[in-house]
């Protein structure tokens, strides 16, 4: 059928038909048609909306992102017929079922996730699939191949190049800001590219962005890594695996991390960036994504051997994750108290010592330390400064202001101090429900928004003691967070009534 081309200002891949039209071409909402542009040569896929007022019979609405590739002017007849479903759905809807991905099959699904010939719908269900029905060590190995194979690489032509990335779900792990500086400047190289937020409030290309722009092509990443040695940058702008930040997208809002998914995504950015030696963080405790040692050390052990497919020295850290590390959760908080730690503050212990022992394992593996040594060398970098001042290139070299200091970086004008309602003892800190405070505050995308918690697990306080402040860039995010906080008590104190519960016939 032909039909004219009315351009809409819609970032999605899609077309919008007028429902009678759609009808003609035998499709509805979420089915694909062809479109073609006989004169210019150009034919394209696109899926469908559909709509009985906002266009009229005889136009198709096209979408901007598809016009990138169609390239047409206002007014250009097209003609349009439905089209085939691609073959990956049919691939989605066998792991669905329980079946398994072969490597054919996960290589055409990346290709179309990379391309955007599925839609976000389908995409969810990919994911979805994933996460309920798991992948096995073959189909891990294929997924990570296949986002490797779809997107950049970087070659660096001096080895070793050390990398290291943490699973996240523990609230406050900006560690990276303090095992990047600390590695580079003891002379190896270390590319970081790293997530927005997946299940928490702040990812580390979310707090990186406070201090300098994380979006940045590989081929960047790769001269910045040579100039200073290290860049801690977005993966989702680098093309590096570029599937990976497209189905983080749609795990995002449900804070999932489907398994296979997650090892794959991890392993893909390391591979890609031509990493020799990785340390892989696993955050173990309730609340998060690794509730017990035990099945801590059993994903380790599939990184390990992950990597050994790969060609990649692998080793994990099994940390403490039944706590937040150092105090504060939300961009601005996090890298007020990280660029503090390097500027030299003697606290918080949870996060020096989390940052040091992974650092110096990687140290360690590289061949900087000898075995036990790791621990002092990173401490050694991090106590003389010179972590702080490989910082400060850093920032620079990605555009940032290299002179900032963390008192530079303050949290939102909003802030509602949670008192204790009782003396005792802080028996309770639960992560996900501080995690969902945080992003009701406006975390990640408010920088200024976040908590602050002055009381963790264990520490004794009086009634009315403050016991964590949330911050906010905006009221009525503030007050929303402080609505839900009330029901969510994400801090329990020793002897605190939990809930009331009152007969039926008075509620
Ligand atoms: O939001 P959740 O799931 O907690 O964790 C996601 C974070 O964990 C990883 O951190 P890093 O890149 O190793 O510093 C990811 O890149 C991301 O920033
Ligand atoms: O980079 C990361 C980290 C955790 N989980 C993922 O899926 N990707």
């Amino acid at each position: 059928m032909k039909l004219t081309v009315k351009l809409l200002d819609i970032a999605n891949r899609g077309v919008l038909l007028h429902s009678t039209d759609a009808q003609n071409i035998r499709v509805r909402d979420g089915d694909r048609v062809q479109i073609a542009d006989e004169t210019a040569g150009i034919s394209v896929q696109a899926h469908v909306d559909t709509t009985s007022s906002l266009i009229e019979p005889g136009v198709i609405g096209v979408y901007r992102p598809l016009n990138a590739t169609l390239a047409a002017s206002e007014g250009t007849p097209v003609e349009v017929r439905s089209a085939e479903r691609p073959l990956s759905l049919s691939y989605i809807k066998k792991k669905m079922d329980g079946g398994r991905f072969t490597k054919d099959e996960t290589l055409e699904i990346v290709k179309d996730i990379v391309d955007d010939t599925l839609s976000p719908g389908e995409i969810t269900a990919y994911v979805t699939a994933s996460y309920i029905n798991g992948l096995d060590m073959d189909e891990v190995e294929y997924l990570t191949r296949a986002m490797v194979e779809t997107g950049e690489r970087l070659q660096f032509t001096r080895h070793p190049v050390v990398d290291k990335h943490s699973i996240g779900g523990v609230p406050g792990n900006k560690i990276t800001l303090l095992i990047v500086p600390i590695i580079a400047a003891s002379g190896l190289r270390i590319p970081k590219t790293s997530s927005r937020a997946i299940t928490g409030a702040g990812g580390t290309a979310d707090l990186m962005e406070v201090l300098a722009p994380v979006s940045f092509p590989a081929a960047e990443v790769q001269k910045m890594t040579e100039k200073v040695g290290g860049a801690i940058v977005w993966g989702g702008a680098t093309n590096i695996a570029p599937a990976d930040d497209k189905i983080i997208t749609y795990e995002y809002p449900f804070r999932i991390d489907a398994r296979g998914q997650m090892i794959a995504s991890v392993m893909a950015k390391k591979f890609a960036v031509g990493a020799d030696i990785v340390v892989i963080d696993i955050p173990v405790g309730r609340n998060t994504k690794i509730a017990t040692p035990q099945e801590g050390r059993k994903l380790a052990r599939e990184f390990i051997e992950l990597g050994e497919r790969l060609g990649m020295r692998v080793e994990c850290a099994l940390s403490y994750g039944e706590s937040l590390v150092g105090h504060t959760i939300g961009p601005n908080l996090e890298v007020h108290e990280a660029l503090a730690v390097l500027e030299g503050a003697p606290e918080p212990n949870s996060l020096i010592q989390k940052s040091l022992s992974i650092a110096g394992i990687a140290l360690e593996m590289a061949g900087k330390a000898a075995y036990g040594q790791g621990f002092d060398m990173a401490a050694d970098l991090l106590r003389s400064g010179k972590a702080l001042e490989k910082m400060r290139q850093i920032i620079e070299v990605q555009g940032g202001d290299p002179t900032v200091k963390a008192e530079d970086i303050v949290p939102g004008e909003y802030r509602f101090d949670v008192r204790a309602p009782q003396d005792g003892y802080v028996i309770e800190l639960n992560n996900s429900a501080l995690v969902t405070l945080a992003r009701l505050a406006g975390s990640p995308y408010d920088h200024g928004a976040g908590l602050d918690i002055h009381a963790k697990k264990g520490t004794r306080v009086r009634k009315g003691d403050p016991i964590f402040t949330i911050y906010a860039d905006r009221e009525w995010r503030l007050e929303r967070a402080i609505e839900v906080g009330r029901v969510l008590m994400p801090v329990v104190v020793e002897g605190m009534v939990l809930e009331r519960i009152p007969p039926e016939r008075w509620v």
